[in-house]
């Protein structure tokens, strides 16, 4: 028998994947392995095609192989892949950015989501001289080790929220809050107020599955930062031009200090990016002494596929159709699974979805995710995959529509998800 293309990877590399919510860890069961994908589908090693609502994890706004992102892409490789000196389109890429979010005057590329948190941090402690910082439990940031006490996504599919290799010193400088309880900030601050330097929070978050800001939270921790003189940091990687082209903070009027982008400002190539208010982009080096670097940050290649992203995304109501689809694909399976008698919610903003198997009404904190019915996501996760819908493996992972998708999209989605709650 042919060895499995995970057993065959996993000789090689641990737990067989580069990223571990890849591995199927939170619904059992073996990955795909994708061969392909063009427009709403993603295509397995087999050639079975799977309506995606994965989007790499939400780069794909614009569909899988957009004909001008790849063009972009070709077009820069031909001049070159990487020079380490400063190049125009670095230019075009930073006014962009801070054209679309007025709160960002300067901007740093860097290569992944989890620089842009990393350095945002450091630069926080080194503008304001003070260690300590507040996130949010549920909250991922990606993996820099400040960032990985009760962090979300993978960290909750794995079950260790803190993870063991992060020393206790570093730990002890971050304090965590509950997403959305002001309370819960305003003790640490009672506590600690004098020495925080910065609050850190997905504005929607996404890697606790799906949860917007309830109402007054952002603007409450607005005041409280600038109460403490804490800098206010949103982790707009994933929402980040996925909720709107001023995003979040533009969505809910909150003007953070410092903002970190990711995901779609790449159209699907390795780019994150940090920036804010001027007087804090100047501390980093080498306008300032905090020190930050990246010998492919700004790549021309990645910069090209991301300039073509943003600009697809300035067209006029580029944003309708995908909100549109996100809206009925969310009430569609609310009516299904309510016609089923599964107790079911969800969560949408803009086209980032959450899906909860709960007798909950409203899912707004993190223990309301953690105590929903993680089993039943399993079996509709895996009935769903079968029939051909690619949803993120985890109950702890947001979903998302991107401009590809279209009515059949949403009725084979539909169709597979009627019989799957039937079958729960
Ligand atoms: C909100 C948020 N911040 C940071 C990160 C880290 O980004 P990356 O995986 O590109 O390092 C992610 C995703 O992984 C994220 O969703
Ligand atoms: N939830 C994560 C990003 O938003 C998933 C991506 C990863 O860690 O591989």
């Amino acid at each position: 028998m042919t060895e499995s293309l995970i057993a065959q990877a996993a000789h090689y590399i641990p737990g067989g994947v580069n990223s571990p919510v890849r591995a199927f860890n939170g619904v059992g069961g073996d990955p795909v392995f994708i061969a392909r994908a063009d427009g709403a589908k993603v295509f397995d090693t087999e050639q079975k095609a799977y309506v995606d609502y994965v989007l790499s994890w939400g780069p794909m706004i614009h569909g899988h192989n957009h004909p001008e992102i790849r063009q972009a892409v070709i077009d820069a490789a031909a001049n070159g892949l990487s020079f380490g000196a400063p190049t125009e389109i670095e230019i075009a890429m930073a006014q962009a950015v801070c054209d679309l979010i007025p709160s960002i005057e300067q901007v740093r590329m860097v290569n992944s989501g989890t620089e842009a948190t990393m350095s945002a941090i450091r630069l926080a402690r080194g503008f304001t001289g003070k260690d300590k910082i507040i996130k949010f439990e549920g909250c991922y940031h990606g993996h820099a080790d400040c960032l990985l006490v009760k962090a979300g996504s993978g960290m909750l599919t794995l079950g260790e929220p803190t993870s063991p290799g992060v020393p206790a010193d570093f730990a002890k400088h971050t304090l965590t809050a509950t997403f959305n309880d002001l309370d819960s900030v305003h003790q640490l601050l009672a506590q600690y107020g004098d020495d925080v330097a910065a609050i850190i929070l997905e504005p929607i978050a996404g890697n606790m599955n799906c949860i917007p800001p309830a109402e007054g939270f952002l603007q409450g921790l607005r005041e409280l930062c600038n109460n403490h003189k804490a800098l206010l940091i949103f982790d707009e990687v994933m929402c980040g031009f996925r909720v709107g082209p001023g995003s979040a903070q533009q969505l809910y009027n909150v003007t953070p200090d410092l903002t970190t982008l990711g995901k779609v400002i790449g159209g699907g190539m390795p780019v994150g990016a940090f920036g804010g208010r001027r007087d804090v982009m100047q501390h980093l080096a080498p306008a300032g002494p905090v020190y930050q670097a990246g010998t492919l940050s700004g790549n021309p290649v990645a910069m090209s596929a991301g300039l073509a992203s943003l600009k697809l995304m300035q067209q006029p109501s580029f944003f309708d159709s995908i909100y549109q689809y996100t809206d009925n694909l969310v009430q569609g399976l609310q009516s299904l699974a309510d016609q089923a008698g599964i107790p079911f919610t969800t969560n949408h903003v803009g086209s980032m979805f959450g899906l909860f198997f709960t007798q909950e009404k409203k899912v707004e904190r993190f223990s309301q995710v953690a105590e929903g019915d993680l089993e039943r996501f399993k079996r509709f996760f895996h009935l769903m995959l079968d029939a051909g819908v690619y949803l993120a493996p985890s109950a702890f992972e947001a979903g998302f529509i991107s401009k590809a998708h279209n009515e059949d999209d949403l009725s084979f989605t539909l169709d597979a998800a009627k019989r799957a709650f039937q079958q729960l």
